[in-house]
């Protein structure tokens, strides 16, 4: 079957993305400037969105974007090298794809598109997802997400870093994983013309023999918490740590069966682009995903999921098993 207009715009936006990433990374020691909320954000997170959004705005000129930067800080005088080095990285992967040169003003006008609030049909983009795995050179996402009256019905996440046939068949990196509603979830490599693979979540229905995911940063989930959950449902095995969104795609792939995400503190809101690529691409793939409530996550609240707590993503038939034991580990919903 044909790939809709909107995933391969999303497919190719997530390859175009990927290798600025990658470009950067080569150059040199990616360097980062600090948020407001103090994250960091490198050039790299810059020339993707911009790219991303370039991208979507082909075949979408009339659909809104929100992104997670905004380019505010590169239009101040202080940062013209840093914004040289953006555009500079837009337009070396541009090569890559025969793209005409970008101005400045192009990059910046692209970057800024990703301004929106959301709506009844809108994308949300993560240009890097992971920017702290990027930087240590551990696992990033480009992550794009097509929402529907609240649904995730298009996910891609380009994961540079990530070997395409998982576990230690380490040869072939880079993987995209893209879903659409309705039509399953693949994966492909990073390269152009590549062909996708069908992906399904793992059918394991015995808790003890799951393998569960979480953040590297302690700060954004609890992971005494999830070896308490783990603990409970009898899992063994070490939690596989990742960054990114790449969590939901090793679930999404047969290649661990939970992904927790529990709240460190009350109060923090979580991203909508931090997770509606990946519950496209788990969904598909036959898991579930809800919040440690068991509640599924609303994405009609602008850029944040405020009515959900933590999340919590499972292959599917274990995940009655972990909201069960979230439920007797963490404290009631407030
Ligand atoms: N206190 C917190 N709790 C949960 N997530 C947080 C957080 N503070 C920041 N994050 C989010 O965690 C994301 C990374 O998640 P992970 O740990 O799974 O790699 C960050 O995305 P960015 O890297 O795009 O900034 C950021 O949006
Ligand atoms: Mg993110």
């Amino acid at each position: 079957m044909p790939e809709s207009v909107a995933l391969a715009a999303a497919v190719q936006a997530g390859r175009w993305a990927a290798a600025a990433c990658r470009a950067v990374r080569s150059a040199a020691d990616p360097s980062a400037l600090d948020k407001s909320d103090k994250s960091p954000v490198t050039v790299a997170d810059f020339a993707a969105q911009a790219l991303v959004c370039r991208a979507l705005a082909e075949a979408f000129p009339n659909d809104p974007v929100v992104g997670e930067e905004d380019a505010a800080a590169l239009r101040s005088g202080e940062q013209a090298k840093f914004a040289s080095q953006v555009l500079d990285a837009v337009n070396l992967a541009g090569r890559q794809f025969d793209l005409p040169a970008a101005t400045l003003d192009d990059v910046l006008g692209w970057i800024d598109r990703g301004g929106a609030e959301g709506g009844g049909r809108f994308w949300t983009v993560d240009p890097i997802d992971g920017t702290k795995g990027f930087l240590r050179g551990g696992q990033y996402a480009v992550a794009i997400a097509l929402i529907e009256n609240g649904v995730p019905t298009v996910g891609v996440l380009a994961c540079p870093n990530l070997p395409r046939n998982g576990g230690d068949d380490a040869g072939d990196t880079g993987a995209l994983f893209a879903a659409r509603r309705g039509d399953g979830a693949t994966v492909r490599s990073l390269g152009t013309n590549s062909t996708p693979t069908a992906i399904f979540t793992s059918p394991q229905a015995d808790p003890a023999a799951a393998r569960v995911c979480e953040s590297v940063e302690s700060g954004h989930t609890a992971h005494g918490a999830a070896a308490e959950i783990a603990a409970r449902l009898g899992v063994s095995a070490e939690p596989l740590r990742l960054d990114s969104q790449a969590k939901y795609a090793e679930v999404a792939r047969g290649g661990a069966e939970i992904y927790l995400r529990l709240p460190t503190r009350p109060g923090y809101v979580e991203r909508i682009w931090d997770h509606a690529a990946g519950v496209a691409v788990i969904e598909e793939a036959g898991g579930r995903v809800t919040d440690v409530d068991g509640r599924p996550l609303d994405f009609t609240h602008g850029r944040g999921l405020e009515r959900n707590r933590g999340v919590i993503a499972t292959n599917g038939p274990l995940h009655d098993a972990v909201l069960e034991a979230a439920a007797a580990v963490l404290a009631p919903r407030p």
